[in-house]
């Protein structure tokens, strides 16, 4: 389990992290999402004791990292996957990992198979292209069998073979009532292997929640889409209902604080004829923007709002 609460870390005037609390709980798969800059790697920096926080706390298990008797058994951490010395052979790498932690060889050659390494296990890590360089990263992090892993950005420079690896190895350490943390600047990335996701910005909490409250909650979330022959009567009879209404192009009507059924039974009351009727789906990716459309440090040229 990590607890982080009202953590807050400053780097002179920049504010990384911004009083922040979560909770990443045993046999889940808690997603750490954010745009770029949005504080992820500094929060996973400071739980693995690589920072010192500003202000506030950070527990595993109950205990700051410091205080861990024997960290590597507690969390397992790939924050970096070029981390490995690039003239050793992903096979050193981890059993000099492994050799001050006092586990064996056995374990090494466990890890190796569990993260594909096996046939490139005498190569030197700076060979390694991006993927295997992840997975050599990932190997250490399994390496001391931990109740807890902090993967940033596991998947990145992964092929879609490496993906789908990654979905499943995490699925399957959470099934086994471990805690997982994983970070990602893709909503839909997280939203096929995460239960739930902690969603910042600018270091602060923009959302704590499943995927699906997450879309939920989203502005357009709870909007029906409805094309009529009479969108002025339809639309004078859901404003007496109560409902707010958007016309749209073509006859088309956007509806909100109305259900579907609403909507049809409006229409049906004043007489005019439905073409189209359903109930808007807010993607994914749409949800998360405007979520974090206020925190974004800077936007690609063209994007709406320009630079912040
Ligand atoms: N060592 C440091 N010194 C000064 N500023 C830092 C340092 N580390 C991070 N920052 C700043 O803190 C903020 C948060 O950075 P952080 O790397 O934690 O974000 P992130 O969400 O992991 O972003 P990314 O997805 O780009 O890795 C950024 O504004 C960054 O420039």
């Amino acid at each position: 389990m990590i607890e982080v609460e009202a953590l807050t870390k400053r780097y002179g005037s920049t504010t990384a992290v911004d009083g922040l609390t979560f909770t990443a709980r045993p046999g889940t798969v808690t997603g750490f999402l954010g745009p770029n800059g949005a504080g992820k790697s500094t929060t996973m920096r400071v739980v693995v004791g690589l920072e010192r926080a500003t202000s506030g706390t950070s527990r595993v298990d109950g205990r700051r990292y410091a205080d861990l008797p024997a960290p590597l058994h507690a969390v397992g951490v790939m924050l970096d996957a070029r981390s490995a010395h690039p003239g050793r052979t992903a096979y050193k790498h981890l059993l000099s990992l492994a050799q001050t932690h006092g586990i064996g060889r056995a374990r090494v050659r466990e890890v190796l198979g569990q993260t594909g390494l096996e046939a490139v296990a005498r190569r030197r890590a700076g060979t390694f292209s991006l993927g295997m360089g992840q997975r050599l990263g990932i190997a250490g992090a399994l390496l001391g069998d931990p109740r807890t892993l902090v993967l940033d950005e596991p998947v990145n420079g992964l092929d879609p073979d490496g993906v789908l690896w990654v979905r499943r190895l995490v699925r399957e350490l959470a099934a086994e009532g471990r805690t997982v943390l994983l970070s990602s600047h893709l909503m839909h990335e997280l939203a096929l292997c995460a239960d739930r996701v902690v969603v910042i910005g600018r270091g602060r909490l923009l959302a704590d929640a499943s995927v699906q409250e997450v879309v939920d909650r989203s502005e357009r979330a709870g909007t029906v889409r409805v094309r009529t022959t009479d969108p002025e009567r339809l639309a004078r009879e859901l404003l007496a209902a109560g409902a707010e209404v958007t016309p749209q192009e073509g006859g088309a009507l956007h509806v909100r604080g109305a259900t579907v059924d609403d909507v049809g039974t409006a229409a049906q009351r004043c007489g005019a004829a439905v073409l189209e009727l359903a109930a808007e789906q807010v993607s994914l990716e749409d949800a998360y923007l405007q979520l974090t459309a206020d925190a974004v440090e800077y936007r690609a040229a063209g994007a709406s709002g320009g630079a912040r």
